[in-house]
């Protein structure tokens, strides 16, 4: 048998049924159509292929769409592109919603605080953070979705998963950490608004650049939206974990 291999947004573009897929591994084995007749068909004449169902039809026409339209909004893909000279002011917003920074801010931030309180803030935002690397990196891992063939792959600080593009790790962190200051830091206003605006613009920037697809910071968001709801649920007090506010007391002593 002829074998195959596709990732699994392709596979959902080549393939007749959604039952001939298999999500949960890359090199995807999409077996060809068969080369012979099956037995008990006529020999010489084709086995009849099973039409592509309504929902993999909506699906495949969505996908298309979706590469469409995000290849469209890739207007600062490279210093060429239509809106090339926005690109440099694009890539600090990348590093504005980057991991790196905000690992490196938390970390600070923890070793310099004085207060319980904002001790026990900074130490639920650092879980936050890694749990949404952690989460992001599984999925990536999972569909590994390759990035829009726009992307120029000349990003800052990468790890191996991030050659995939589904979902986008900026738009998943911003809508988290959005969400978490939003909650936990008393602002005023305007600097609400501006955290949300932040959040977005983030996010569309990401197909702006060309590193990701609509549905990458769609999803994104919806994912990092959900991740503040797992931060809370598991949210680290000296009555939840009172070893690991031990330890740090001790530590900090
Ligand atoms: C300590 C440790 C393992 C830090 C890793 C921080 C790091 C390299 C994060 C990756 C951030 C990144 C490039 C995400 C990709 O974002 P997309 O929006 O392009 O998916």
């Amino acid at each position: 048998m002829r074998l195959q291999k596709y990732n699994t947004f392709e596979a959902l573009l080549v393939s007749d049924t959604f039952e001939n897929l298999t999500f949960s591994c890359f090199p995807l084995q999409h077996p060809a159509p068969p080369q012979t007749s099956p037995a008990g068909s006529p020999a010489g004449r084709a086995a009849p292929v099973p039409s592509p169902s309504c929902a993999a039809v909506a699906f495949r026409s969505l996908l298309a769409a979706d590469l469409r339209f995000s290849r469209q909004l890739g207007v600062c893909a490279g210093e060429r592109s239509a809106w090339g000279s926005a690109r440099p002011l694009l890539r600090l917003l990348e590093v504005s919603g980057h991991g790196v920074p905000w690992l490196a801010g938390t970390l600070y931030g923890l070793g310099r605080s004085e207060s319980p309180a904002g001790r026990e803030v900074l130490l639920n935002l650092l879980f936050a953070l890694v749990l949404d690397l952690v989460l992001v990196a599984m999925v990536k891992g999972l569909v590994r979705r390759r990035r829009p063939t726009h992307n120029k792959m000349d990003m800052f600080v990468t790890i191996s998963v991030d050659k995939y593009s589904f979902p986008s790790g900026h738009a998943t962190r911003a809508a988290m950490v959005c969400r978490f200051v939003l909650h936990h830091l008393v602002l005023a206003i305007p600097l609400r608004v501006l955290v949300v605006l932040w959040a977005i613009i983030v996010g569309i920037s990401r197909v702006m650049l060309g590193r990701h697809n609509v549905s990458d910071v769609a999803f994104g968001f919806i994912m990092g939206y959900m991740q503040y709801n797992v931060v809370k649920y598991f949210w680290l007090s000296p009555l939840s974990a009172p070893a690991l506010f031990a330890v740090w007391n001790q530590w900090n002593q």
